[in-house]
């Protein structure tokens, strides 16, 4: 078989898996309870205690907010605190709920113990957050019917509920609303230690050898992120089977992610494009994040919540108050001699600590 041809055949097979429903997939390697759940060990616990404490009174929990970068397991989380609670989730998001009328028809079917799962919680529009906030409070609503002078608040009783909010920039949500929540849980990127055994059991459920350096060699490139794992897990496993025995080891591993465009540090295009537009077209920075994110071609809020945060986790870039800047160790990546730092360069990179 040609290389060409080799390229089309994983293709094919790259386009029959989406076929067959990444989201399904996604949904089965979801945890399903507390004890399943692998890693952030804090939020762990914290939420045990919270959900223990509300069981043993016999009461719904306090209001719960989950902050984090995508693909973390902010939904998961949601659905396994419905599942601890022996209550049913219903989901929406902030963007769904763009009138004050779709929060309220949500509330009202609301039975007692519900929990309502409100993802992208950021983004909700005003009327409705401001609903939420007696919703959260009183266990009610006012709902405005009709409109000027004629028009009246009818108040409706909602049945004792627990939010679960999620939100990828707790930072943007407005100050009443967060100080309705009783419990925020902040998660953090996984150590590679953590998404070894996140893939493991992956493999596990979707019927894949995957061998410990396999594991390891995932782990390592998946930016500190679940779902990331468990996608490059669905794309090695297609190489695997393509062009080898089926069995995911570290050179399969290794081999797949060259193709996939997954570099050593599990950087991907966008990241490097960042990168690289720092560094080659801003000269390190410090540079805005709006004038990065059209360098890219992306979205600024793309740029802000999915590349960055695991870009400055890995110590590719800062974010200082004039602006974005690339570390060393981005200039060296992209195979960059860095610039000489020194306290004068007074462009915002000569702060010793970038440079080290
Ligand atoms: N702690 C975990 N253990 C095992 N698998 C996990 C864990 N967290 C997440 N996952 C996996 O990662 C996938 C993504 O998780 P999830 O959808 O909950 O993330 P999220 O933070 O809600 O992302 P987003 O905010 O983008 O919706 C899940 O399907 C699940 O398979």
């Amino acid at each position: 078989m040609s290389e060409h041809d080799l390229e089309n055949s994983l293709q094919r097979a790259l386009d029959a898996t989406a076929e067959d429903g990444e989201g399904d997939l996604e949904n089965r390697l979801r945890p399903a309870r507390l004890d399943e759940f692998i890693g952030q060990p804090r939020v762990r616990e914290q939420l045990d205690l919270v959900l223990q404490g509300a069981l043993r009174r016999g009461r719904p929990p306090d209001h719960v907010l989950l902050s984090g970068p995508p693909g973390l397991g902010k939904t998961s989380l949601a659905m396994i605190i419905g599942a601890e609670l022996g209550s049913a989730v219903r989901i929406t998001s902030g963007p769904a709920l763009e009138r004050a009328g779709d929060l309220a028809a949500m509330l009202s079917n609301l039975v007692e113990g519900d929990v309502l799962f409100i993802d992208e919680i950021h983004r909700t529009a005003r009327p409705a957050e401001e609903m939420l906030y007696l919703a959260m409070e009183d266990f009610r609503v006012d709902v405005v019917v009709g409109k000027g002078p004629g028009a009246t608040s009818i108040p409706l009783d909602v049945a004792p509920f627990t939010l679960v909010g999620a939100t990828t920039r707790a930072g943007a949500l407005t100050g009443p609303l967060r100080d309705r929540f009783g419990f925020t849980g902040h998660m953090e990127f996984y150590e590679p230690s953590d998404l070894e055994q996140v893939l493991t059991r992956s493999a596990r459920i979707l019927d894949v050898v995957l061998r410990p350096d396999g594991a390891r060699e995932i782990a390592r490139r998946s930016r500190g992120t679940p779902r990331i794992a468990n996608r490059l897990l669905r794309r090695v496993r297609d190489y695997a089977e393509v062009r080898a025995d089926g069995t995911v080891t570290r050179e399969v591993a290794r081999a797949a992610l060259a193709v996939y465009d997954v570099d050593e540090l599990g950087l991907d295009r966008l990241d490097r494009a960042v990168l690289a537009a720092l560094v080659r077209s801003f000269g390190g920075g410090p540079v805005g994040v709006s004038t990065l994110a059209v360098a890219v071609g992306e979205e600024p809020g793309t740029v802000e919540e999915v590349c960055e945060p695991y870009l400055v986790r890995a110590g590719m870039l800062a974010r200082t108050p004039r602006g974005r800047v690339a570390t060393a160790a981005a200039w060296r990546h992209l195979g960059e001699e860095p610039p000489p730092a020194g306290p004068d360069a007074g462009d915002g990179r000569g702060q010793g600590t970038l440079f080290g």
